[in-house]
């Protein structure tokens, strides 16, 4: 995703690797430009609500990882609740910094 505004950014430690920002300046292009074949355009144009059951859904996934598989699996899970987690606040014109702001 070089070239995309506002992304990447790569710190010291996680060099080579996707950051929570760099996935959101992504999905953000993605939204404005509306690719061909983008599941996050999908999940987009599916709207608000079924966002919302595929985040309850992951959330339940990372939860079940968590108590009974490994840390790569529950790494796995959390991945994927942290995209839908994303595509929500591209929804919704959230940015980070007005979720950071809460932190
Ligand atoms: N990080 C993700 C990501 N994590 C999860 N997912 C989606 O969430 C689903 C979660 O997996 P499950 O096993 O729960 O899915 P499933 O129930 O079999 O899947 P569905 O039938 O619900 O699609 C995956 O199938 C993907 O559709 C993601 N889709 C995209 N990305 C990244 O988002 C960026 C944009 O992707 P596109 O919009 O597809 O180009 C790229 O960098 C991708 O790597």
């Amino acid at each position: 995703m070089d070239g995309v505004p506002g992304g990447p950014r790569r710190g010291p430690i996680l060099s080579g690797v996707k950051t929570f920002d760099d996935l959101y300046a992504e999905l953000k292009h993605k939204a404005d430009t509306r690719p061909e074949g983008s599941g996050t355009v999908a999940q987009l144009d599916a709207g608000v609500h079924a966002i919302g059951k595929k985040i309850v859904e992951e959330a339940a996934e990372v939860w079940m990882a968590a108590e009974y598989e490994g840390e790569d699996a529950a790494a796995l899970e959390i991945s994927q609740l942290l995209y839908h987690v994303q595509v929500m606040m591209v929804a919704r014109g959230i940015s980070l910094e007005d979720v950071y702001r809460k932190l």
